[in-house]
């Protein structure tokens, strides 16, 4: 039996949370389609620990849709968009202790969070392959990211074999220790929009390198050189990046830059070995999910 208008009004007063983990891309390919749930990339990534958290709250019958961004008030394509193509409106607060446009992920992340919440807040009953559909097309569409919703949803080290949401996309995946560490120092920031906006041909061709190489022999280890090579072939390094990924590999660790941002991450202690004084995280083997009711 379906749910009357006026259950469903009853259900959806309280606040609801969502954590999507952020992502790390390391490499990737750029795959156009008119259908943005088709479009996306192939490549790989790191799903990490620290995410982003998203309160949703409904906005009262005259209100429009409202984001912040750390309490401040921000505009996110992709997450109005996800909202818009589910028919709701309401307040999204995401907080996160990523940088933003720095290589995590967190609008993707932010879509993803916003999708999942209304789901739950407004008793959408749509599937989870549905939800990273809508929010996969919304930050497509925003020209914000290609392949981080997927990646987020899944959660671990994910490798995008084919492009798209499901069931268009395909994931795999490499195995690793829940605990396993990750070092990052952000520089600064790039938008993410102005360089998938320009031409593409040539990172991707140096993706799809990228991705052969991987699949010879999946391991982390191979994620990070093979990621480090893209970056370097693709020519996406800015001196500084440059020079601390050279000096994690020079201390003897695993290092390349998060796409895209003028971030560099590494595995393990490889930053803190090569003399900087990284952020540090961990690998996030769970995808994104609802965590709880904000019944204050
Ligand atoms: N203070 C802010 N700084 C940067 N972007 C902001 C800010 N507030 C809102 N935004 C919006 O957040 C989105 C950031 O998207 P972008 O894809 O550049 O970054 P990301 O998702 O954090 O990382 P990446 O795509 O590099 O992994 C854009 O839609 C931008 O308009
Ligand atoms: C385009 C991108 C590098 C932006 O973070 C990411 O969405 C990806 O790997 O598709």
């Amino acid at each position: 039996m379906s749910t009357s208008d006026g259950e469903r009004s009853e259900r959806t007063a309280t606040p609801t949370r969502a954590f999507v983990p952020g992502h790390i891309t390391g490499f990737f390919s750029v795959h156009p389609h008119d259908d943005p749930r088709k479009a996306g990339s192939r490549g790989t990534g790191l799903a990490l620990a620290d995410g982003v958290m998203v309160t949703l709250t409904p906005a009262n019958e005259t209100a429009a849709t409202t984001i912040t961004l750390g309490g401040e008030p921000a505009e996110m394509d992709a997450v109005t968009r996800t909202l818009d193509t589910l028919g709701v409106d309401a307040h999204v607060a995401v907080e996160t202790p990523l940088p933003v446009s720095a290589g995590f992920g967190v609008s993707g992340g932010a879509a993803l969070g916003a999708a999942l919440a209304a789901n739950a807040c407004f008793d959408l009953e749509r599937t989870e392959n549905e939800l990273v559909g809508v929010a996969h097309a919304a930050e497509v569409t925003a020209g914000t990211g290609l392949g981080d919703v997927v990646a987020q949803a899944r959660g671990g080290v994910p490798i995008r074999m084919e492009p798209g949401a499901p069931p268009h996309g395909a994931l795999d995946g490499i195995p690793v220790r829940a605990d396993r560490r990750v070092e990052f120092v952000s520089f600064d920031g790039r938008s993410t929009e102005a360089i998938l906006g320009g031409d593409t041909d040539g990172l991707s061709a140096a993706g799809e390198r990228a991705l052969a190489t991987l699949r010879e022999g999946p391991t982390l280890q191979r994620m990070v050189s093979c990621s480090a090579a893209f970056a370097r072939e693709a020519e996406l390094l800015t001196e500084r990046v440059e020079t601390a990924i050279g000096a994690v590999e020079a201390a003897g660790g695993a290092a390349s830059m998060a796409m895209l941002g003028e971030t560099v991450f590494a595995l393990d202690t490889g930053l803190t070995d090569a003399g900087y004084e990284p952020a540090t995280c961990t690998i996030h083997p769970p995808g994104a999910g609802i965590v709880g009711i904000d019944s204050r």
